[in-house]
């Protein structure tokens, strides 16, 4: 059944929920500009860590790379909080190594982990990789690439307690990518991580399951631009793996907060 189109109608707190008949609707915050999305956004995500922190002793926090965080990276860094006590991974890496310009994880450790958030304990997906590029890995490697970070990841606090999504205008989110090989898997598998090779993208990725992504106890999609609210819009109105982000928007357990600049 189509889903009808969320109108953008800030009520008195600036959020609205998506729609009346869904069973988990996201949320929308209009936001003035990219800045006031980073500030502001940044505040929030501070008070969910502060929070998770009081609640349990630790947060688990994953983020998205790409390259919309920047600025919100630049103000989450410099939130006073107890980040000796978050652990930060990411929701998705592509398989380059440290220092690649296409690295998530080098753009987290030098944009995000500074200043406040230099205390924040970092959980990479790999250490090391095979030494050819990963367009010629086989399924087997990247299988074991994918079984050494379930490993890695197994011992942490799971559920995740903040997770900040990127989308892609391709409507991938992490790096559950349409019609990619992998994407079958990386939708139902019961492990946190899984591999996708997209075809429209550039390197093999490993990803952060969806049960995994629907699991968290806060979900944020900061979003900018006409092209991809134009995405947003279109994934509002039914749940299908050929919008991935779409199955995050209709099935997460708790509603996506969607953070809407122009
Ligand atoms: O490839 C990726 O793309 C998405 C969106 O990236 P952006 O550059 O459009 O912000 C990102 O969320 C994901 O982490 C990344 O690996």
């Amino acid at each position: 059944m189509m889903q009808p189109v969320t109108p953008l109608v800030p009520s008195q707190a600036g959020v609205t929920a998506g729609t009346a008949a869904d069973a988990s609707p996201w949320l929308l915050r209009p936001c003035q500009d990219t800045a006031q999305q980073a500030r502001e956004l940044a505040l929030e995500l501070a008070d969910r860590l502060r929070a998770a922190i009081d609640a349990r002793g630790q947060a688990l926090l994953a983020v998205s790379g790409g390259k919309s965080p920047l600025a919100l990276f630049a103000e989450l860094r410099r939130q006073e909080l107890a980040w000796d006590r978050v652990t930060v991974l990411l929701a998705d890496e592509r398989c380059v190594p440290d220092g690649h310009p296409d690295s998530n994880g080098t753009l987290v450790r030098e944009q995000l982990l500074q200043e406040c958030a230099a205390a924040a304990r970092w959980q990479p997906f790999f250490t090391t990789l095979p030494s050819q590029p990963s367009s010629d890995w086989s399924e087997a490697e990247l299988d074991c690439l994918a079984d050494s970070a379930n490993q890695q990841l197994a011992a942490l606090p799971w559920p995740l307690d903040l997770l900040v999504l990127g989308m892609g205008e391709d409507a991938h989110t992490a790096s559950l990518f349409p019609a990619a090989p992998g994407l079958a898997r990386a939708l139902e598998s019961e492990q946190r991580v899984a591999w996708v090779r997209p075809a429209t993208a550039p390197h093999a990725r490993l990803t952060l399951t969806l049960p995994t992504l629907l699991a968290a106890r806060a979900i944020y999609l900061p979003l900018s631009g006409e092209r991809k609210r134009a995405v947003f819009d279109q994934a509002c109105r039914a749940a299908s793996a050929e919008a991935p982000i779409s199955l995050v928007l209709h099935r997460a357990l708790q509603p996506v907060q969607v953070w809407l600049a122009p």
